[in-house]
C-alpha cells in the first residue's frame, strides 16, 4: 500500500470507525451522461474506476424528472457519447425513451455498473496524503471511498430552482416543478399557471394545449425564441457551421434575422428578446434559447396566454405586477435547475459558488489534486462529450504511470525478499 494512505489511516480515527475502500483508479460522482460518457472513455484505456449514483437508475434526471413527450432538441449528431454513436434508425430529434435505451445500451456495452442509492455528502482533499475522501450515505449507512482522482458529473440540473413568491404558501392549488410534470393529462380543462419560458415553459405550456387545458405562461423578463429549424436545416448545426468562419457576434446577428424572417417580430406577443445575442448569452450566462417546436404558434392563436411577471399569489388566484389578477387551479414552476456542487465539494479553487468551474470552456475540466468536472460547460451534451475524453486521457496517462510505478517497486520488493531467503 502507498506510503502516504498509511499517514491517512493513522491519522483518521474515523476511518476506524466507518467502513471504507480505496478505489484503484478514480471515483466519478453521478451516473447521467457525463458520468457514463467518461466510464466509457476509462474502460476502453483499461483504467478501472467506481461510478456512485444517488438515485437507483442511470441518467435519472431523463429518467424520473422530465416529461413524457420530451425530445432531444439537438440534432442526434450533437447529443451522441463518445465511442458508441446511436444506432442508424434513430431519428433527427430521439425520443426520451430511445435516448435512454441508448444510455442502457452504452451502459452494458462499456461494463459500467454504478453503485446506485449512493448519495455523496462530502468530498475533500487530503493533502498530506494526495487522496481524495469521498463519503456517502446509502440506506442510512455510511461509506467512505478514498482515491486518487474525483471525477465531478453531477451535472447542471441536479437540483430544482424554486422560487420563494410571495402568498404561494396561501395559494391551495397543486404546485410543482417543471421535473415532476409528466404529461397534461391530469390538468385537462384547468387554468394553469407556468412560470418560466425557458424550453421546459415552453415545451409544457404547448403540451397542456396539447391537452386541452388554458396555460398562462410567466415571461417576467426576456427570451431568446429561434426556430429548431430554418428552411429545413437544424438552426443549432447552421450556427456551428457559420461559427466555423464568423465571429460570434455577427452569427449571432445572422441568427436573429432568421428567427425574424421565419417566425416574425416575436416581441408583439409578450416575448421580448434580450439585448446580448442568444450565442453570446448562452456562453456567458447560460441562458438556452428555446428553440420552438410549436409553442409560438400556440401563443399566436392565444391558446398559450403570456403574462408579463407575478406580485403574489392568494387562494387560487395570482396577481399580476400589472396589478390584473387570474384565477388559476394548477401552478408549474419552470424556472430551472442549479448545480449541487458547493453542497458536498469540500474545495474553493477550482468551483465557483454557483456549482460551475471557474474557468472558462474549454479550460473547466481539471483541477488541481486529481480533481476533474465533465458536463458544466453549458454545451449541453456535446460539451459534456468533449469533456469526458479529455478527462479520461489525462486520468489514463497519469493511472498507468502510477501503475508502472507501483508494478516496479512491488517487483524490487518481491527480489528482495527473495535475496533474502
Ligand atoms: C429537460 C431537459 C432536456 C435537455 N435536452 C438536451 C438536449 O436535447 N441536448 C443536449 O445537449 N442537452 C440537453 N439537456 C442538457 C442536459 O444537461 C444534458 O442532457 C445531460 O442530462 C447532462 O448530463 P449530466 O450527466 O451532466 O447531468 P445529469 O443528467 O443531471 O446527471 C447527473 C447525475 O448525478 C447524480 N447526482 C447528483 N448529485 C449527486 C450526489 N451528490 N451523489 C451521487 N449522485 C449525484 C444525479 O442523480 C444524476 O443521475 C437537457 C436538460 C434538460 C433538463
Ligand atoms: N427538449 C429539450 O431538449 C428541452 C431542453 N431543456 C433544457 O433544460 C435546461 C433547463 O431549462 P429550463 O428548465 O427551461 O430552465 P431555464 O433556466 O432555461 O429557464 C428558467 C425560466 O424561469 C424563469 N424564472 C426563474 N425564476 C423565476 C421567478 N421567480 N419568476 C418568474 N420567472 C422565473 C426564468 O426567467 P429569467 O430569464 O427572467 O431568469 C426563465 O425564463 C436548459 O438547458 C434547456 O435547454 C428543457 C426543456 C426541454
Ligand atoms: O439543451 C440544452 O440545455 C443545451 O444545453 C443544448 C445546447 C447547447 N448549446 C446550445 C445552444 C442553443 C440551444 C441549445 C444548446
Amino acid at each position: 500500500m502507498d506510503q502516504s494512505l498509511f499517514h491517512l489511516l493513522d491519522q483518521d480515527q474515523d476511518l476506524s470507525q466507518r467502513k471504507w475502500t480505496l478505489v484503484n483508479g478514480p471515483v466519478i460522482v453521478g451516473a447521467g451522461p457525463s458520468g457514463l460518457a467518461t466510464a466509457a472513455c476509462l474502460r476502453e484505456q483499461g483504467v478501472p474506476f467506481v461510478v456512485l449514483e444517488r438515485a437507483e437508475c442511470i441518467a435519472s434526471l431523463w429518467q424520473k424528472r422530465t416529461y413524457d413527450r420530451l425530445k432531444l432538441h439537438l440534432p442526434k449528431q450533437f447529443c451522441q457519447l463518445p465511442k458508441l454513436p446511436f444506432p442508424e434508425d434513430f431519428p433527427e430529434y430521439p425520443t426520451k425513451k430511445q435516448f435512454v435505451e441508448y444510455l442502457e445500451s452504452y451502459a452494458k456495452h462499456f461494463d459500467i455498473n454504478p453503485k446506485f442509492n449512493e448519495c455523496v455528502q462530502s468530498a475533500s482533499y487530503d493533502e498530506t496524503s494526495g487522496f481524495w475522501r469521498v463519503k456517502t450515505v446509502s440506506n442510512k449507512a455510511e461509506f467512505e471511498y478514498i482515491c486518487r482522482w474525483l471525477v465531478v458529473a453531477t451535472g447542471e440540473n441536479a437540483e430544482c430552482v424554486v422560487p420563494n413568491i410571495d402568498g404561494l404558501a396561501e395559494f391551495g392549488g397543486e404546485v410543482i416543478h417543471a421535473c415532476e410534470y409528466k404529461s397534461g393529462e391530469k390538468f385537462q380543462g384547468q387554468k394553469v399557471l407556468v412560470v418560466g419560458c425557458g424550453n421546459s415553459g415552453m415545451e409544457l405550456s404547448l403540451d397542456l394545449c396539447n391537452h386541452n387545458a388554458s396555460p398562462t405562461m410567466v415571461v417576467r423578463s426576456s427570451v431568446h425564441v429561434l426556430p429548431r429549424e430554418v428552411f429545413g436545416k437544424s438552426t443549432f448545426e447552421l450556427a456551428v457551421s457559420m461559427m466555423k468562419w464568423l465571429p460570434l457576434w455577427l452569427v449571432d446577428k445572422l441568427m436573429l434575422i432568421l428567427a425574424w424572417l421565419v417566425l416574425g417580430n416575436t416581441e408583439k406577443y409578450g416575448l421580448k428578446r434580450p439585448s446580448m445575442g442568444p450565442l453570446e448569452l448562452k456562453n456567458t450566462k447560460g441562458k438556452t434559447p428555446v428553440l420552438d417546436i410549436g409553442a409560438l404558434e400556440r401563443i399566436k392563436s392565444g391558446d398559450i396566454n403570456v403574462v408579463a411577471g407575478i406580485k403574489c399569489f392568494s387562494y387560487k388566484q395570482v396577481e399580476l405586477i400589472n396589478g390584473e389578477k387570474l384565477d388559476i387551479e394548477a401552478v408549474v414552476l419552470a424556472t430551472g435547475y442549479r448545480s449541487n456542487v458547493p453542497s458536498w465539494l469540500q474545495e474553493g479553487d477550482f468551483f465557483c459558488k454557483n456549482g460551475f468551474p471557474k474557468a472558462a470552456f474549454p479550460h473547466g475540466w481539471k483541477g488541481n489534486g486529481g480533481l476533474y468536472a465533465v458536463g458544466f460547460t453549458r454545451r449541453g451534451l456535446s460539451g459534456a462529450a468533449s469533456d469526458a475524453t479529455r478527462i479520461a486521457q489525462d486520468i489514463g496517462k497519469l493511472w498507468n504511470d502510477e501503475t508502472k510505478q507501483h508494478k516496479k517497486i512491488a517487483i524490487a520488493c518481491q527480489r528482495r525478499c527473495i535475496s533474502q531467503l
